[in-house]
C-alpha cells in the first residue's frame, strides 16, 4: 500500500493532453508571451494573478518569519484590548521604533495587523488568531520545522543530522534520556491545537449513539474531553504511550471514570469491547508498516457493528493539498516518519484489516481533519 508511481501506458486522450501541456509550457516561459498577457485585457487578470501566486511561493519562508515574530514578541495579545501607537508597541516589544515599524508594515501588508488612524490594531487574520491559542503554538513550534527545512535536499536525501522536530518527538522512540520532556512538551502542543478539531470532527459524527469509547493515541484526553461532553454516559477509554498517559492521568477536565491504558501499538493489544475507537491524528504520523497491524488491532478491539473513526488531514482533495501534500509531506519528513493518506487509501485498508462499509464523512474544515468511518461486521 505504499505510494508508487503509476506504471501504465496513456491512452488516446490523455497523450493529446500531453502534448497540449508541453506546447502550453513552452508557451507560459516564453518572456515575449509573458509580457503579452500581462498587458493584454483579456489576459492581464490571470497573468498578475499567477505572477502574484508564484511570488507567494517565492516568499512564503518570509511571510511566516514576519508570523513568527509577532507571536513571539506577543504583538497580538498586545492589540487585543484596542489598538496601539507604533512608539507603544516599540516599547513593549523592545524593539527599536524603526525596527517596530518595519515588522508592524510587514505584518499590516499580509493582514495580521492594520492602521487605525495612526494607530496599529489588529487585521482580520491576527484577530482572528488571538481566539485560537492552538494556532498560535504551532506558530512557535513551527521554529523547529523552518530550522529542519533550511535544506531540503539533504532532509530528502536522508543526508541531515538528526532533526529538530525528531528530537522533539524523541518519546516515541522509547526511553531516550530526553523522552520525559519531549512527551510532555508534545503532549501541550497537541493539547493546544486539539481545539482546532474536537468540535469538527464531533460535529460531523455524532458519539451519543456510542457507549464504550477507546481514543488510541489519545494524548492528555482532550479530545476525550470533548468527547464527554456530547456523550456525558459514555464509558471512556484512552491508549498511548505510558510516556503520554501519564499527563492525561492528571487532565481535570477528563471525568475520574476515564480508563487509562499505556502501551505501544500496534504490538500491544488494544482494550476490547469498544463500539467506537477513534484515532485522531494518528495515523498519518506512522508508516503502513504500522498502521495495518494498528487497524488489525482495533478490529480485533470492537464489538460486532462497532465503528472506526479515523480523523486528520487528508491527502488528495485540490482544496487540502497545500496543507496535506505541501506541508505534512515536509512536516512528517522532518519528524522522520509517516505520510498524509487519500480518504480512498485510508478505506481501502480499512477493508484490507476487516472492516465493512467504509466511508468518507464531510467535516467543516477539512485542512484541519477529513474524516473516515467503516464498521466490524455485525
Ligand atoms: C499527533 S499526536 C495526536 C494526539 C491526539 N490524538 C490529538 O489529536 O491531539 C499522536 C499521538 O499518538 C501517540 N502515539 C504515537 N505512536 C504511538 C504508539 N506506537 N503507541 C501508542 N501511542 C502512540 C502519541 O504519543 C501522540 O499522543
Amino acid at each position: 500500500m505504499t505510494a508508487t508511481m503509476p506504471d501504465r501506458r496513456a491512452g488516446p486522450f490523455e497523450r493529446l493532453a500531453g502534448w497540449l501541456k508541453q506546447r502550453r509550457d513552452r508557451l507560459v516561459a516564453d518572456p515575449a508571451f509573458q509580457r503579452f498577457s500581462a498587458s493584454f485585457p483579456l489576459t492581464r487578470g490571470t497573468a498578475h494573478r499567477h505572477a502574484s501566486d508564484l511570488f507567494d511561493l517565492c516568499a512564503g519562508f518570509v511571510y511566516s518569519q514576519v508570523l513568527f515574530a509577532c507571536v513571539r514578541l506577543d504583538l497580538f495579545a498586545m492589540l487585543t484590548r484596542g489598538p496601539l501607537p507604533l512608539s507603544d508597541i516599540a516599547a513593549r516589544a523592545r524593539l527599536s521604533p524603526e525596527a517596530a515599524d518595519r515588522l508592524v508594515r510587514a505584518a499590516i501588508a499580509l493582514g495580521l495587523l492594520e492602521w487605525r488612524g495612526d494607530t496599529v490594531g489588529l487585521g482580520l487574520k491576527g484577530a482572528a488568531l488571538t481566539g485560537n491559542p492552538g494556532a498560535l503554538a504551532m506558530v512557535e513550534h513551527h521554529a523547529m520545522l523552518y530550522a529542519d527545512l533550511a535544506d531540503p535536499i539533504a532532509l530528502l536525501r536522508g543526508e541531515a543530522p538528526p532533526s529538530h522536530l525528531r528530537r522533539f518527538w524523541a518519546y516515541g522512540d522509547g526511553g531516550s534520556a530526553e523522552a520525559a520532556d519531549s512527551a510532555a512538551d508534545y503532549t501541550a502542543l497537541m493539547a493546544r491545537s486539539q481545539a482546532l478539531v474536537a468540535d469538527d470532527i464531533l460535529d460531523a459524527y455524532p458519539v451519543d449513539k456510542h457507549r464504550v469509547v477507546l481514543d488510541v493515541g489519545g494524548g492528555n484526553g482532550t479530545f476525550l474531553a470533548a468527547l464527554h461532553r456530547r456523550a456525558p454516559a459514555a464509558e471512556l477509554h484512552l491508549f498511548d504511550l505510558p510516556a503520554v498517559t501519564a499527563h492525561a492521568a492528571h487532565n481535570p477536565a477528563l471525568p475520574e471514570s476515564v480508563m487509562i491504558h499505556g502501551g505501544r501499538f500496534p504490538d500491544d493489544p488494544l482494550p476490547a469491547g469498544m463500539d467506537l475507537v477513534t484515532l485522531v491524528r494518528v495515523v498519518h504520523d506512522h508508516e503502513d508498516a504500522v498502521v495495518c497491524p494498528l487497524l488489525k488491532r482495533v478490529h480485533e478491539a470492537l464489538v460486532p457493528g462497532g465503528s472506526i473513526v479515523i480523523a486528520e488531514p487528508m491527502a488528495e482533495s485540490a482544496a487540502v493539498a497545500p496543507m496535506a501534500d505541501a506541508y505534512f509531506g515536509f512536516y512528517l519528513l522532518a519528524m522522520g516518519q509517516g505520510r498524509a493518506r487519500s480518504p480512498d487509501t485510508l478505506m481501502a485498508m480499512l477493508v484490507e484489516a476487516g472492516f465493512q462499509a467504509p466511508r468518507r464523512v464531510a467535516t467543516r474544515r477539512p485542512l484541519f481533519a477529513g474524516l473516515v468511518t467503516a464498521t466490524r461486521h455485525s
